[in-house]
């Protein structure tokens, strides 16, 4: 890796080991670790085991990597023997020409059109969760988000509904999830995939038990004559390819796990770390329900009052902003190319991290604040487009984020016209960066009748 001609080499982290580089501080603290590169430079040199890295932080040279990805930076990296079981040859999965293929059949999946439809939905499963909670009572907000927005999943997905399937679904994927999360904080990653780990073993029978599940609801849809639930699922079989060819079976397994595992937890997070922010900052709190107040009142929230709940949905993306549930990104040099006026050779590679650019104080004024108007008119003049990219970005970039923009704020609103949620001050809840950044512990929080602000 050289620089262009009167460019300074780019710096190397100091702390690499023989053999492994800098593996355990990354498995040790991902989070500090990737912030430590990041104060070390704009692009920055390291080691993962033996696998050559520079780290990137300046939006504008990650603006590039996206915007080359599928050209001189490639997504065929390995994403590890637990993930690559769980989803298959799905979307996440994918590149070059197959992964456009299945883009361009999954895309109109995610159509404004379609995602309104699934508004209902969001509402419905909301409102059906509050009839459970009780004034004065403390819940594990954890729980309850992310069982809400599993539910959503797999009823927006293949229309299944929490009693039956979803459950079984539900258990299984949360082993798989836990194991896939495991071996991402390098504690298996570089056991070889024939080494059946207990772990392995579980994942396994978890990834059965949702296989079976799922093979069955779709040879039903097949089978099905006359009116059939207007889900993911049925916009997937129907999908034809360029060549009027349809997706096989497999195909669908694996698209419909990716959905699933792509899009409920990442969510389901974003709502519990929203809820701690906005206990912390009653103010904001106070804005929000005031506004939500105006735009929706007593009624249920329809998908039109989304558009009108402008600082909900910046509390939504300053929470993204705070705690990404994408934290990490890798792609490699597909070729020779120069990023940030140095070269870097083909086969690196290259790291982002939305944990560590989301908090960069040259972007954001006081980085660690919660401040929702940051995302509000002329204030969004002054960020660089990618200094804020929970999303990811250029062609693969997220499909589902609107749907996860519209599922948050929804969900915000309908829990806020009848509950508000405090926290004990003094609990510390410490990010864990596994596949997605989660709190590394319960988030017990109290249910209080809304006071008119
Ligand atoms: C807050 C919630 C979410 C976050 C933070 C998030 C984040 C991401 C990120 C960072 C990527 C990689 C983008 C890239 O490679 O440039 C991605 C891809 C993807 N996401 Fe999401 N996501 C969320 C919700 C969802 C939902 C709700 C769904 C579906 C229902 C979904 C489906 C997908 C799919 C299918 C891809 C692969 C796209 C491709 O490779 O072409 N995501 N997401």
């Amino acid at each position: 890796m050289t620089s262009a001609p009167g460019k300074p080499p780019i710096p190397v982290m100091p702390g690499g080991l023989p053999g492994i580089g800098h593996l355990p501080r990354f498995a040790r603290d991902p989070l500090s670790f990737f912030t430590a590169l990041r104060e070390r430079g704009d692009i920055v040199r390291w080691r993962l085991g033996n696998m050559d890295s520079v780290f990137v932080a300046h939006p504008d040279d990650i603006q590039s990597v996206f915007l080359n990805v599928e050209k001189t930076f490639s997504m065929d990296v390995d994403s590890g023997y637990a993930f690559t079981l769980f989803a298959g040859q799905g979307i996440i999965n994918t590149h070059g020409e197959f992964w456009r293929r299945q883009r361009k059949m999954m895309q109109p999946g995610m159509h404004p059109r379609r995602i309104a439809g699934y508004a209902d939905t969001m509402v419905t499963l909301t409102e059906q969760m509050l009839q459970g909670w009780r004034p004065g009572e403390t819940r594990d907000i954890r729980v309850e988000m992310l069982a809400l927005t599993q539910r959503i999943a797999a009823k927006t997905l293949f229309g299944a509904d929490v009693s039956g399937d979803a459950a079984t679904v539900g258990d299984a994927l949360d082993v798989a999830s836990r194991e896939i999360g495991a071996e991402f904080r390098g504690v298996t990653m570089f056991i070889p995939p024939s080494v059946p780990t207990p772990g392995r073993r579980r994942l396994k029978a978890a990834i059965g038990q949702v296989e079976q599940v799922l093979y069955r609801i779709i040879a039903e849809r097949k089978a099905a004559t006359g009116d059939r639930p207007d889900d993911m699922l049925s916009m997937l079989i129907d999908a034809r390819d360029d060549d009027g060819q349809p997706m096989s079976d497999k195909q669908l397994r694996d698209e419909t796990m990716t959905l699933y595992i792509a899009g409920h937890e990442t969510t389901g997070n974003t709502l519990v770390w929203a809820y701690q922010l906005l206990a912390r900052n009653p103010h904001v709190y106070e804005r929000m329900i005031q506004e939500i107040t105006e735009v929706v009142g007593n009624r249920p929230p329809e998908m039109s009052d989304y558009v009108a709940l402008r600082y909900t949905e910046a509390v939504v993306k300053e929470t993204l902003r705070l705690y990404p549930p994408a934290w990490l990104f890798q792609v490699k040099a597909a070729a020779d190319v120069t990023l940030g006026g140095h070269a870097i050779a083909r086969d690196t590679n290259v790291w982002m991290s939305q944990w560590a650019t989301h908090r960069d104080p040259r972007w954001f004024d006081t980085p660690d604040a919660f401040r929702p108007e940051r995302f509000l008119g002329d204030n969004l003049a002054t960020m660089p487009t990618y200094a804020w990219f929970p999303f990811g970005g250029g062609p693969h970039v997220c499909l589902g984020n609107r749907f996860a923009l519209v599922e948050a704020v929804l969900i915000l609103a309908t829990i806020a016209q009848r509950y508000r949620l405090d926290l004990d001050p003094d609990l510390v809840i410490t990010p864990q960066p596994l596949l997605t950044l989660q709190p590394g512990r319960d988030v017990p929080m109290r249910l209080h009748r809304p006071t008119a602000a």
